[in-house]
């Protein structure tokens, strides 16, 4: 099958350090992958790379998007934006809400990629901008209860817990209709009961035929839901295949998981 996402040979160097050096992987569709290693590792390097944050200083990144009947395009290099309209959203390792508007307001802004009215249509209040601006709260309102939201729609996002933000900047990555989902520590500050609750959501995002890359410290829940896991140790890709043979991989075993972790 081919690819939806196909990483070779990228390299991000900042001044003397690379934090990513020559890494290559695929993600299969309507699949969960991992992207685990230590702290400093180059994972959410790799994020950036991907969502168009950093240019990758050599190597290449393409997207095979179902939106465009899976024809492979480079994206590497290209801006944040259109890394958004070419379909992959991302949530961030620190939350990044808008915590004064409300929870609806909050993913409506991550619709915007997805809006065709113009500044024009907006100020005349055009038939056609208020039919747009009912489509987005509909659509914000699915993405809302999909994820768990609706009754809080109209609170302010600081008001949510701090399970419920995170569910929130995931409904506002997926509003921007994506076929590829980037999570950057879905399960970091949770708690078991809201960790068990992220794992279903997560699989209920792969129904929506959505592929989920996935950085995560919470090894029982990495362990559980990805198809395929790659490591990185120190910008280099270490170990790439399924949770069990990476779990027996002595290299993952030494650099991170440490020597309790087969018996996990
Ligand atoms: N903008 C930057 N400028 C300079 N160095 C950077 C920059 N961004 C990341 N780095 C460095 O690149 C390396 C990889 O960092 P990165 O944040 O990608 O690691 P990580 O695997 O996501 O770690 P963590 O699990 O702690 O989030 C680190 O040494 C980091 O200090």
């Amino acid at each position: 099958m081919q690819p939806i996402l196909e990483i070779t040979n990228m390299s991000k160097r900042f001044g003397g350090l690379m934090a990513l050096n020559d890494v290559s992987f695929t993600i299969e569709p309507r699949t969960i992958k991992g992207l685990i290693g230590p702290n400093g590792a180059g994972k959410t390097t790799c994020f950036n790379c991907i969502t168009g944050v950093y240019k990758p200083t050599s190597g290449d990144i393409m997207l095979s998007s179902p939106r465009r009947n899976m024809e492979a395009m480079r994206i590497n290099g290209k801006k944040p934006e259109k890394v958004t309209e070419f379909g992959i959203a991302r949530t961030f390792q620190n939350i990044r809400l808008f915590s004064e508007l409300t929870v609806l307001d909050n993913v409506r802004i991550g619709r915007h990629p997805r809006t065709k009215s113009n500044f024009l249509g907006a100020v005349l209040r055009t038939p056609a901008h208020k039919r747009e601006e009912r489509e987005i709260v509909e659509a914000s309102m699915h993405w809302l209860d999909f994820v768990g939201l609706s009754r809080h729609a109209l609170e302010r996002a600081h008001s949510l817990s701090y399970g419920d933000q995170r569910r929130l900047e995931i409904a506002r990555a997926l509003s921007t209709e994506p076929s590829l989902i980037l999570l950057d520590e879905p399960a970091a500050g949770m708690n078991p009961r809201e960790t068990a609750e992220l794992k279903q959501l997560i699989f209920s995002i792969l129904e929506q035929d959505v592929t989920v890359l996935l950085i995560e410290h919470d090894m029982k829940l990495v362990m559980s839901i990805c198809s395929s896991i790659v490591v990185l140790d120190h910008g280099e890709k270490i170990a790439d295949g399924p949770p069990q043979s990476i779990k027996d991989d002595p290299r993952v075993i030494e650099a991170y998981l440490g020597r309790g972790a087969a018996d996990a």
